[in-house]
Formats: structure tokens, sequence, C-alpha cells
């Protein structure tokens, strides 16, 4: 026993005065590498931030890259950055949506952690009185296209890219509050038309309804556009433009404030419905077998 306390004794020690070497230090980073980041931050001179999804192949929406970009944007604000620009690392994808894989044979905890941190990212990004511009450089249906409906402008890598909220042709009924940010875009009419067809627009069909406000050939020349759009304001009072913004915004606002937990409960009653469910493990094995 004595024999095995030296032992041990003397293994402390030289672990403990391991400790602070740089050989120890090299061991335990390669041993526990940190996660890839999903999104990106990069503050410009001007004080603009070009905020990068960056989770390969297609920036679908999982609970670990909502709740970053969620956080960027509180830290943006502290920061009182002048603008946010939101794009993509991919050269073909802006955002494929929610994360299909959160909703399949979803445990009950996580399932509500990925609903709640999508609530709160998407008001973040609505509400945020930073201006904000999506520089929309790929294909954004559904979820991606709720990201670009949430910034104040849009503009899009054309002719061979689409967006819009599909989810009627998913077979499902987008959020009300995806539904208000069409409506914001493109007006009543338009939305409705969209949303029933549940279509996927060309770049310039977006234009021509507004669901976008500008088509450019590049992503150079989206982020140009973006800056020029973010520029603007340095002349308005922040004050004034922050009260104009979270007023004109405020039905969808209001919508989550007062809603969240009635569009909690309904998201998780419909998801695990057998039917749902059944649908979202075809829909996966046809995206594998389109390949
Ligand atoms: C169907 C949802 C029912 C849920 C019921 C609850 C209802 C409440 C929620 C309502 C609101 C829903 C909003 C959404 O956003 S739902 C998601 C809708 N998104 C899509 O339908 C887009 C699907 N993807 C595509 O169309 C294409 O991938 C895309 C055009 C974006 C890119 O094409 P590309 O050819 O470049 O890439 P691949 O198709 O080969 O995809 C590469 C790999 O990525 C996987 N993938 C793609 N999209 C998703 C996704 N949304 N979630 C998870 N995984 C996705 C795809 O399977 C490939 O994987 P493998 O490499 O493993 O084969």
């Amino acid at each position: 026993m004595a024999v095995v306390c030296r032992n041990l004794r003397a293994f402390a020690q030289k672990t403990s005065s391991l400790r602070c070497t740089p050989n120890f230090l090299r061991l335990y980073s390669q041993s526990k590498p940190a996660p890839p980041k999903l999104v990106t931050v990069d503050v410009d001179k001007a004080g603009v931030a070009t905020v990068t999804l960056d989770r390969p192949p297609v920036n679908s929406l999982n609970t670990g890259l909502l709740e970053e970009l969620g956080v960027a944007i509180k830290d943006l604000e502290a920061n009182k950055t002048r603008g946010i620009i939101l794009t993509s690392s991919s050269n073909s994808v802006f955002s494929a949506g929610l994360d299909i894989l959160e909703m399949y044979e979803p445990k009950k905890q996580n399932l509500s952690l990925f609903w709640t941190t999508l609530q709160n990212t998407w008001l973040s990004l609505y509400r945020t009185s930073i201006p904000t511009v999506a520089a929309i450089n790929g294909h954004a249906p559904a979820g991606g296209c709720l990201l670009a409906l949430s910034c104040e402008y849009r503009v899009m890598v054309g002719p061979k890219f689409t967006i819009g909220l599909n989810e009627t042709q998913l077979g499902i009924v987008a959020p009300q509050w995806f539904m208000i940010c069409m409506k914001d875009a493109v007006g009543r009419r338009q939305a409705e038309m969209a949303l029933t067809a549940g279509k996927m627009f060309s770049t310039q069909e977006a234009l021509n309804i507004g669901l976008i406000d500008k088509m450019v050939s590049n992503k150079e020349e989206a982020i140009a556009e973006a800056q020029k759009f973010i520029a603007q304001f340095a002349k308005i009072p922040p004050l004034a433009r922050r009260m104009t913004k979270e007023s004109i915004r405020q039905e969808g606002i209001k919508y989550m404030e007062e809603n969240a937990i009635d569009d909690l409960k309904a998201f998780m009653d419909l998801v695990v419905q057998p039917n749902i469910q059944k649908g979202l493990g075809m829909y996966l094995e046809a995206m594998k077998k389109s390949k």
C-alpha cells in the first residue's frame, strides 16, 4: 500500500511539473482540439462586420450554428458595430435551411433546445438595431430564406441560385413568423402566392417581386453592395433609425414575444408525429439518392 501511495505521489509530482511544459501543452491541445467554429466574424476598418456561415457542406442550421450566430449578433451589438453582412463560406449554398437531422428521431430535450435557439437567434437578427444585409451567395431554401428575409436588405448572386419558403412543397406549413418575414418583403398578395405554392424563385424572379433588392454576379460585388447600403446610415441619427426599425418590425417582434411558448409546443407536437418522422426519413433518403 505504501509503495502504491509513493508511486502515486511521484506520478502526481511528475504530472504537475509537466503541466506547464510546452510538450505537455502541445500534447494536451492535440488530444482536445477546439471544435471548428460554425460562424466566423470579420470586422473591417469601417466597423462593418461580415458574419459568415461556415458549416459545410450546406450550412444547414443546427443548434450549434444558430447558437453561435445569436452570440455573434449580441457581441456585435455590444461592440457598437456599424453593420452586419450575413453571408456563406460555400460557393453554391447560402443555407439549406433547418438541419433536418435535428428533427429526425430527436430527443425531446434536444428538439426543444433546437427550436428555442432558432426563435431567439431569429429575434436577435430580426430586431437588432445594427443595419443588416444578406449577401446571398448561393441557394437559400426555407430557413435559409428566413435568415435572408430577417435582414434589412438582400443582395443575391445570380442568375443560377434559388430562394424561397418552400415548406408547402415538403408538405409542411411555414410558421407564422416565417410568413410575416415574407410579407414584410414582398407584401401580402405576393407572399400568399409564394407560400401557398412553396415556390423557389430564381434570382431574377426574386428580384421582380422584391424578395431580393439587388442581383449581382459574384460574392465580391454582393459584399460591395452590402457595404454601400450600410454606409448610407452614417448620416442618419442612430436613435431615430433604431426606433423606426423596431416600430416597422413590430408585428414580427410582438408575435414572437407573445407566442414563443405556443409556437414551441406546436413545433414539438408536430415533429414527433409518426407520419412527419416517416416523411423526414424518406426526405433524407431521397437527398442521398439524388446525388
Ligand atoms: C422537411 C421538414 C419537416 C419538419 C417538420 C417540422 C415543421 C416545422 C418546421 C417548418 C420550417 C422548416 C424550415 C426548413 O428550413 S426545413 C429544411 C428545408 N430545406 C430543404 O428542403 C433544402 C434541402 N437541401 C437542398 O435542397 C440541397 O441540399 C441544396 C440545394 C441546398 C444544395 O444542393 P447540393 O447539391 O449542393 O447539396 P446536396 O443536396 O448534395 O447536400 C449535401 C449534403 O447535405 C445534406 N443536406 C442538405 N440539406 C440539408 C438539410 N436541410 N438538413 C440536413 N442535411 C441536409 C444532404 O443530405 C447531403 O448529405 P450527404 O452528403 O450525407 O448525402
